[in-house]
């Protein structure tokens, strides 16, 4: 069948659409997708408020929001919806940098970013209709792991996916300075999601243990104060895989001071047990100068091994998953 290129999918690219879901998924996906084009916002102007959403379990808290489950009434299409007090905004002295991280997120449209489906606002109070990431921070992820870390395959494969989500970003003009662990979460299909565009930068964090938990990611020219670029990301990109392999990130310290004074030397150590391939991706992005380009990371062997032996994980999970269920039936 021909298709016309439109902007909205319509039925006739339904079987297109649905030709790569598994054929036990693909009846109620069909029946989702119907269910959605034939909402009145399909493909036009709408104004949605909180009427159309049933609200559900809370998923979690953040410093000015609150975020649920919901589920959309017309098409029952779930989203994580995040609840922000105007006047608790208002308080923190907040609200530029929420519209800053809804002027972002909403036009960042990349399968590593967490996706703003819309928006809107009543009287007291800020809705984000945002994608599901049903497993939450990565943070506590990499907590609950052996050791506090991920292994070699794992922590690859989630370095390649944040450096494209990053390299996407900069070619959209979009630095975002504030990457760690806890501002980034994951899917059921073990995929990540950059979340916390424009704000949490100027969120004090009180998760970590530390004193400096905000100078952390910090690379040595934002720590200074001088002019910086988009390479602050790939510094930020090191110090994260750096913690995803060795569990705390590389300038840890109980002062701000002393944690100041490792980055500027660039005062780290490598635990014996990471490999070489590793260490010398890390010792590429971590430098002063030069940091290596996010394409490269995404191409380095290190990276690419990973992402199969991580791949192959994952498919003997799911074997291993099978066959307890075929025993338990
Ligand atoms: N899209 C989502 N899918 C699933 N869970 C989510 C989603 N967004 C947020 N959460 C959960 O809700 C919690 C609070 O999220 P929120 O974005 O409000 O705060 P935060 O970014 O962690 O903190 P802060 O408000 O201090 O920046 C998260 O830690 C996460 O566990």
């Amino acid at each position: 069948m021909a298709f016309t290129r439109t902007k909205h999918a319509t039925r006739d690219h339904l079987p297109h659409l649905l030709s790569n879901v598994p054929e036990e998924h693909q009846e109620p996906i069909k029946q989702l997708c119907l269910k959605m084009m034939s909402h009145d916002a399909y493909a036009k102007p709408y104004q949605w408020t909180s009427r159309d959403f049933d609200m559900g379990a809370p998923l979690g808290r953040g410093k000015f929001g609150r975020v649920y489950l919901a589920r959309e009434r017309h098409s029952h299409f779930m989203v994580a919806m995040k609840v922000m007090f105007k006047e608790e905004l208002r308080k923190g002295n907040v609200q530029r940098q929420v519209l800053r991280e809804i002027e972002i997120q909403s036009r960042l449209k990349h399968p590593n970013i967490l996706r703003l489906l819309t928006w809107f606002h009543d009287e007291s109070r800020i809705y984000l209709a945002l994608e599901i990431a049903s497993e939450g921070e990565l943070f506590k992820h990499l907590r609950n792991a052996p050791n506090h870390r991920f292994d070699e395959p794992r922590s690859a494969k989630y370095t390649y996916q944040v450096a494209n989500a990053l390299n996407y970003c900069h070619l959209n003009n979009v630095i975002h300075r504030d990457l760690k662990p806890e501002n980034i979460l994951l899917t059921s299909s073990d995929d990540l999601k950059l979340a916390d565009f424009g704000w949490s930068a100027h969120t004090p964090n009180n998760k970590r243990k530390t004193l400096c938990g905000t100078l952390d990611y910090l690379p040595p020219e934002m720590v200074k104060g001088v002019c910086y670029d988009a390479s602050v990301d790939q510094w930020c990109l090191g110090i994260l895989c750096y913690e995803f392999l060795v569990g705390n990130p590389p300038f840890e310290s109980n002062t701000s001071e002393i944690t100041y004074e490792k980055i500027k030397h660039i005062d780290m150590h490598y635990p014996s047990h990471m490999s070489s391939g590793s260490k010398e991706l890390i010792s590429g992005l971590i430098r002063r100068e030069g940091r290596i380009s996010l394409v490269e990371v995404m191409t380095n062997p290190w990276v690419k091994d990973g992402m199969a032996m991580r791949a192959a994980q994952l498919l003997q999970q799911k074997n291993e998953r099978g066959k307890e269920n075929l025993a338990r039936n």
